[in-house]
């Protein structure tokens, strides 16, 4: 659509003029992006006011973190670029750290930010919120850009397009400063200056070589184990990765995010035998998961003692050899890769020993009854395992249900605890382990998919972007919000012998965040057992109200998230005596 900013009234020149503030809303518009995650502000305000009337859908947020979180969930659930505004300097600032999350996790994200006058920024004269923000973004994201010329808002947002979605995945930053909204020029040269991506993520074949040698070396396997990770939940080739799992008889363990895209309850799935396989298998095939902190960098007491071959299938080739040699590494797109997979085991394939796949099985069986009585308890307060119990049948009645997830604790057990069904519908922490994930992901998730999300937060987590819970009124969102409160980080029972502060790690006891919710007219329910629980989440799935619920949790129940490094202050001091 052409848009007519101003015309010209010059007698004999009349003309049709666009500015840079719609030159942007028709360049994203003509690229697809229709939801902008934002908080308002100079010099932005006019620009998400402008959008929203052109048919953007702006979504308002509290805090920009929160706002360049949705933003990130958003891209990685749908494969396009998610958008964060945020005002210049502090807005900047704080959407940065979601843009670097963002690239870490490889979730396609653009920041774009407004910034003061590149003039003045350069000479520090002190403008309005000053500061070189291209320069602090680019060592935190893929890539980075600033547009100087309405002429040019075309390229540039083509060019930011381009380097979130294609290869591997990541936060592109755009800066945009305050002048250039205000440029005019000719409206049918501003439309021909605009580029709509075609491609923007083409497929990565696979050489037919890596194809051979990886199945080569698979064939060769006596305990082979397949572990998928987010990489292949994001390529969304879920039937094809289903087929070639299937057809190989491989057990698979799936990384945290990657849990669903073959339900949890597939014979296959290697999940509640976690410690064996990893010990136990001789050639480890990764699709779109990393050797990093999350599987002990592919070696130490975690792998065991039986030799290891890896087989790695990754878009990009820097990751192979990262931390272990990858003797058939495998570079492509995830669907063209399983796809040739599939063609080349079109042929026959001969399915694991019966010896190997049986004591994966007799393993998790075990585990499973191990856990069964302990999610049955119906103690008040609750332990973890009780309210647990409760959301892991949640979910399984409600298999098309988002589930958000964060916290130490409620984080680990809830991962172990609650099966999930169907791909992309666990969203956590990342590999970051990041805390304050919660309620951006939860907004978009709601957002981006239309069915109703249970965000299962440990009560420090929700803290981080607990105001979000008025965005999730303000937009009448399906949200379920279930805080495990057990009135501290960890535990809530810490004592600070010292002095009469607090424990640096406890909060206010018995707090009620329930009342939050009901501040701004949502429903808030405080649940102290696992049957009051039950009904509250019941309810709140039918619905489609915005609910929170504070779940009581024992202060002293569970333990330290003991795998991220965590020391007793007490050992410290004990080791250096
Ligand atoms: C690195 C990890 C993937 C590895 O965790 P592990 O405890 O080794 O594995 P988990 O998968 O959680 O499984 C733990 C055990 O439970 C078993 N398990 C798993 N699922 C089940 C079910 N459904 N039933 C019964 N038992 C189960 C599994 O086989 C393991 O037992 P065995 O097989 O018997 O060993 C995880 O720690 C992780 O994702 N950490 C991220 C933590 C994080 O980001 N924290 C945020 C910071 S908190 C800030 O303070």
């Amino acid at each position: 659509m052409l848009n007519t900013a101003t015309k010209s009234e010059a007698p004999g020149t009349e003309q049709e003029l666009t500015d840079g503030f719609h030159l942007v809303i028709d360049a994203l518009k003509l690229n697809g992006i229709n939801t902008i995650y934002n908080v308002p502000g100079i010099p932005i305000t006019d620009l998400g006011r402008m959008a929203q009337a052109e048919g953007i859908r702006m979504i308002s947020f509290r805090h920009e973190q929160n706002a360049g979180y949705a933003a990130g969930i958003a891209g990685y659930l749908t494969k396009k670029p998610g958008i964060c505004l945020t005002v210049s300097a502090p807005g900047f600032l704080n959407g940065l750290t979601a843009l670097a999350h963002a690239t870490t996790n490889c979730y396609p994200m653009i920041l774009i930010s407004g910034s003061s006058e590149r003039e003045i920024v350069d000479l520090q004269q002190g403008d309005y919120e000053e500061m070189d923000q291209l320069a602090i973004a680019k060592p935190l994201c893929k890539a980075a850009y600033r547009v100087l010329h309405a002429q040019d808002i075309g390229i540039g947002l083509a060019r930011a397009i381009r380097a979130a979605v294609s290869g591997r995945p990541g936060g592109v930053y755009l800066d945009l400063p305050a002048k250039l909204f205000g440029q005019v020029m000719n409206a049918e040269a501003g439309q021909k200056s605009l580029v709509k991506v075609i491609d923007a993520a083409p497929a990565q074949i696979p050489s037919p070589a890596s194809i051979k040698r990886a199945l080569d070396v698979l064939k060769g396997a006596k305990r082979p184990l397949i572990i998928l990770g987010k990489g292949a939940a994001y390529a969304q080739a879920d039937e094809e990765i289903k087929t070639f799992v299937e057809k190989s008889g491989i057990p698979f363990l799936p990384m945290s995010m990657a849990k669903g895209l073959l339900s949890d309850t597939h014979p296959q799935c290697a999940g509640a035998a976690r410690s064996t396989v990893l010990k136990e298998s001789d050639v480890v095939l990764l699709i779109g998961a990393r050797l990093n902190w999350l599987l002990s960098h592919g070696k130490g007491k975690s792998w065991g003692e039986t030799p290891k071959k890896f087989i790695q299938v990754d878009i990009e080739p820097r990751e192979m050899d990262s931390n272990v040699e990858i003797v058939a590494p495998v570079v492509g797109d995830i669907g063209s890769v399983v796809s040739a997979f599939n063609q080349a085991m079109a042929s026959g394939w001969t399915a694991p020993p019966a010896e190997w796949t049986k004591a994966i099985s007799t393993k998790r069986e075990e585990n499973v009854a191990k856990m069964a009585p302990k999610l049955m308890n119906n103690k008040s307060p609750m332990d973890y395992h009780g309210a647990l119990g409760v959301l892991k049948n949640v979910i399984k009645d409600h298999p098309e249900a988002i589930l958000v997830n964060e916290g130490a604790n409620t984080l680990d057990l809830a991962r172990g605890v609650i099966d999930m069904y169907r791909p992309r519908k666990r969203l956590d922490v990342g590999t970051w382990g990041v805390m304050g994930i919660g309620m951006g992901q939860a907004i978009a998730a709601a957002l981006e998919t239309g069915h109703p999300v249970l965000a299962v937060e440990g009560d420090s987590a929700f803290g981080f972007s607990g105001m979000e819970v008025e965005t999730i009124c303000r937009y009448n969102l399906p949200i379920c919000v279930v805080i495990f409160n057990n009135d501290g980080i960890y535990r809530g029972t810490d004592v600070n012998s010292v002095n009469a502060d607090p424990a640096t790690t406890v909060f206010v006891k018995g707090a009620r965040y329930d009342k939050m919710m009901e501040a701004f007219g949502g429903v808030g329910v405080n649940a102290t057992s696992p049957d009051e629980l039950k009904r509250a989440v019941n309810e709140a799935m039918a619905s489609g109200k915005p609910t929170l619920i504070n779940a009581v949790i024992d202060p002293a129940a569970g333990s330290e998230s003991g795998r991220i490094g965590n020391l007793n202050p007490q050992s410290v001091l004990q080791k250096k005596k």
